[in-house]
């Protein structure tokens, strides 16, 4: 199967309120699609997480809340401000342009074999699978020397530094909050989750694109999933909410605070961590009235790495709750996992 266009082009198109059919949710996949509750997600104070002290500080006792409630949480006081707005408007403009434009840096090679980085869509790989309302452009940023420059746009002219700058500039909060998270865990070595990034630890960025959908109630922007990150990094749209988290059986709004980056658990830190933290389910949602926008950074282990739980986190209480895995196969286990609607981190459930 090929592609069937992006959804922007779709979405312009679109005169009656419908959809294709292949958008739509199954009913009992369509777990209230309507309305929810705003949750309470804190905002975590990086100055205040980074401050040396003895024991667990109060900001340190709020990120262990965070984690243990939601599986994320916003991160304020980084020192990304500028360099987040660059990314977003760059990240609109690109969206903005004509699609001819857009295509230039297609994920389809040659029109058709497809390929994760650039833009375009999910790989349709079977005649019922269910597809996401998004258009997304997909980037490799690290390694660093392993970039496929040809694909980062260049419209707008500012994208590429942007990329570059934001990337970088997170990547020193992610290594900040692993820290305090190895902390929490209590674990000899505070630089234990950063240093099990390995020699070539892969970092994509992933910038989506949610156009107005007529038909929210029963199309998702996302489907549920979670990431097979360590960790990730998000930046939302400071204009129109969409994000939802699965807690205690219920779909909740993840608030917009503007400035704030959004820190998500990934499956591979819950496999690291022995299951203390868990990667949450989380969707996006379509509105009718207001396109959405988003900047993702993935953080994944160098994938020819193996993870496993920590020798610290497993005792007789605690026994081993995960089996070893080596990340490019988890890494592929769950792109077919997360088109078919099922949940990867099963797979290496002990
Ligand atoms: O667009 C968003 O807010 C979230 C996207 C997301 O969950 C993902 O790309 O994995
Ligand atoms: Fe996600």
């Amino acid at each position: 199967m090929g592609s069937i266009g992006t959804v922007q082009e779709l979405a312009g198109a679109l005169g009656t309120p419908d959809v294709p059919a292949q958008y739509i949710a199954r009913p009992h996949e369509d777990q209230q699609l309507a309305e929810a509750v705003v949750a309470p997600v804190p905002v975590i104070d990086l100055v205040s997480l980074s401050e040396l002290g003895d024991g667990i500080s109060d900001e340190a006792a709020k990120l262990r809340s965070a984690i243990e409630s939601w599986g994320l949480f916003m991160v304020c006081n980084h020192g990304v401000d500028a360099v987040m707005d660059n990314m977003m408007a760059a990240s609109r403009e690109f969206f903005r342009q004509p699609l001819k434009e857009k295509q230039r840096y297609t994920n389809l090679n040659g029109g058709e074999q497809f390929q994760f980085e650039g833009y375009g869509n999910d790989r349709v790989s079977s005649p019922d699978q269910i597809l996401d309302w998004t258009d997304r452009l997909y980037l490799k940023v690290e390694p660093e020397d392993e970039r496929s420059i040809a694909l980062w746009p260049a419209h707008p002219e500012t994208f590429r530094d942007a990329l570059h700058e934001f990337t970088k500039k997170c990547g020193g909060v992610k290594d900040d909050l692993l820290r305090a998270m190895a902390k929490l865990l209590q674990l000899d070595n505070d630089n234990y989750f950063v240093e099990h990034f390995g020699e070539k630890p892969l970092t994509d960025a992933r910038c989506s694109y949610y156009p107005e959908c007529p038909r929210p109630e029963l199309v998702f922007g996302l489907k549920p999933h979670t990431d097979a990150t360590v960790v990730t990094v998000l930046m939302v749209d400071d204009r129109v909410g969409g994000l939802q988290v699965l807690k205690d059986g219920v779909w909740w709004d993840v608030p917009i605070v503007p400035h704030t980056l959004l820190m998500i658990i990934g499956d591979q830190i819950e496999i690291m961590s022995n299951g203390l933290f868990k990667s949450p389910l989380h969707r996006v949602v379509t509105n009718t009235k207001k396109e959405r926008l988003s900047v993702a950074l993935d953080y994944y282990v160098d994938p020819e790495r193996i993870i496993e739980p920590s020798a610290q986190l497993v005792n007789e209480k605690r026994p081993v709750l995960y089996t070893k895995v080596k990340v490019k196969d988890y890494f592929a286990r769950s792109y077919n996992a997360f088109t078919q609607g099922k949940m990867v981190i099963d797979t290496v459930k002990i």
